[in-house]
């Protein structure tokens, strides 16, 4: 199990990340969101031993993992980490990149074991080609087939679906997916973006200005968020001021300013509705459509019909929400 107890990183007066403590265990996929310099690469870093602590520890099963300032070669043999620009050899095959990782085991292992990754990692019809010759999809698969040739106990993957199509993040959530239940590696990512992470992950922590500011299983961090920014991190959502509930037919107990969360499937569009307002945009997503309503001057919500609708700007909707589909927040705006 990898753990890291209340750690501190600071550069100068900057604090990249401040007491941050999680655990991952062998087997699981964790992912953490966070806006850009909320101290992602940081803590990924610091958890893979590549950057001094300011304070804190990170712990492999136990044993503390020493900072770069405490050894010659900075890293850990077990902890694997894997950055955005894949850093692969410019001059040799993807299949070899991945080999070089093995050269110090048995000729015939080492073939074996480059077959296995191959597969895994779905490259067996370009394994040949040079990394220039590969896109940034497969380029990220090799460079994941590479970080776990030796088996390390922990895989860490710095923004691992960013620059990929739908297609090719697919891939790779499958492949992770594989991973840790066949080799059962304790597998944690960073992203901006929520959408993998909710997906994938067993457990989801949202990192804001350094501090992990809340951590659990993706529903329920969807569903009950800490505040506006942990809100707004995993996904659309209207965020409504107590004051304004009562025109929704929303009675409670709250004072005005305090911040309610929606999140848009849980408004529906109904004949019969309570209150209603004017669609000022209809953005559509495909499978459904995200539409932007005007119930009055200060308060503009968005909720999901099926594509299947026939909403058009303009148009006046009703619309229905449950009491126990508002969700208090009790972090501030
Ligand atoms: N070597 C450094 N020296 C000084 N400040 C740094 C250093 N590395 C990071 N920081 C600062 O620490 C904060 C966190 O940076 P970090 O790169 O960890 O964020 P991030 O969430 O990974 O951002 P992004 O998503 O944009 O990569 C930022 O304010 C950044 O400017």
């Amino acid at each position: 199990m990898l753990e890291s107890l209340h750690l501190v990183k600071t550069f100068g007066d900057v604090t990249a990340v401040r007491d941050v403590s999680l655990g991952i265990k062998p087997g699981e996929v964790v992912g953490l969101i966070g806006a850009s310099g909320s101290g992602k690469s940081t803590l990924l870093n610091l958890l893979a031993g590549l950057l001094d602590v300011t304070s804190g520890t990170v712990k492999l099963n136990n044993e503390r993992v020493k900072g770069p300032a405490e050894q010659l070669v900075p890293g850990h043999p077990h902890i694997k980490l894997v950055h955005q620009e894949y850093q692969l050899m410019p001059n040799v095959s993807l299949r070899e990149n991945i080999a070089y990782a093995l050269r110090f085991y048995e000729k015939r292992y080492q073939e074996y074991r480059v077959e296995q990754l191959v597969q895994l990692c779905r490259l067996e019809a370009i394994q040949h080609r040079l990394p220039r010759q590969a896109s940034g999809g497969e380029k990220q698969r090799t460079a994941i087939a590479r970080a776990i040739a030796e088996k390390p106990a922990v895989l860490l993957l710095d923004e691992p679906f960013s620059h990929l199509d739908l297609p090719n993040r697919e891939l790779i959530r499958g492949m992770l997916l594989d991973l840790v239940r066949n080799e059962k590696t304790a597998c944690l990512f960073v992203t901006h973006d929520s959408t993998d992470a909710l997906s994938i992950s067993s457990r989801i922590g949202i990192l804001q200005d350094g501090q992990l500011v809340q951590m659990g299983v993706p529903m329920e961090i969807y569903r009950r968020p800490y505040n506006a920014y942990t809100a707004q991190m995993t996904g659309p959502v209207n965020l409504i001021r107590a004051k304004y509930l009562p025109l929704m037919g929303i009675i409670h107990a709250y004072p005005p300013n305090a911040l309610a969360c929606v999140r848009p499937e849980q408004i529906r569009l109904t004949d019969r509705g309570r209150f209603g307002g004017t669609v000022r945009n209809v953005f559509f997503k495909g499978a459904f459509m995200e539409v932007e309503v005007e119930i009055n001057r200060f308060v503009n919500l968005i909720f999901l019909a099926s594509s299947t609708e026939k909403i058009k700007v303009g148009q006046l909707v009703g619309l229905e929400l449950s009491p126990e589909s508002v969700h208090w927040m009790r972090g501030s705006a």
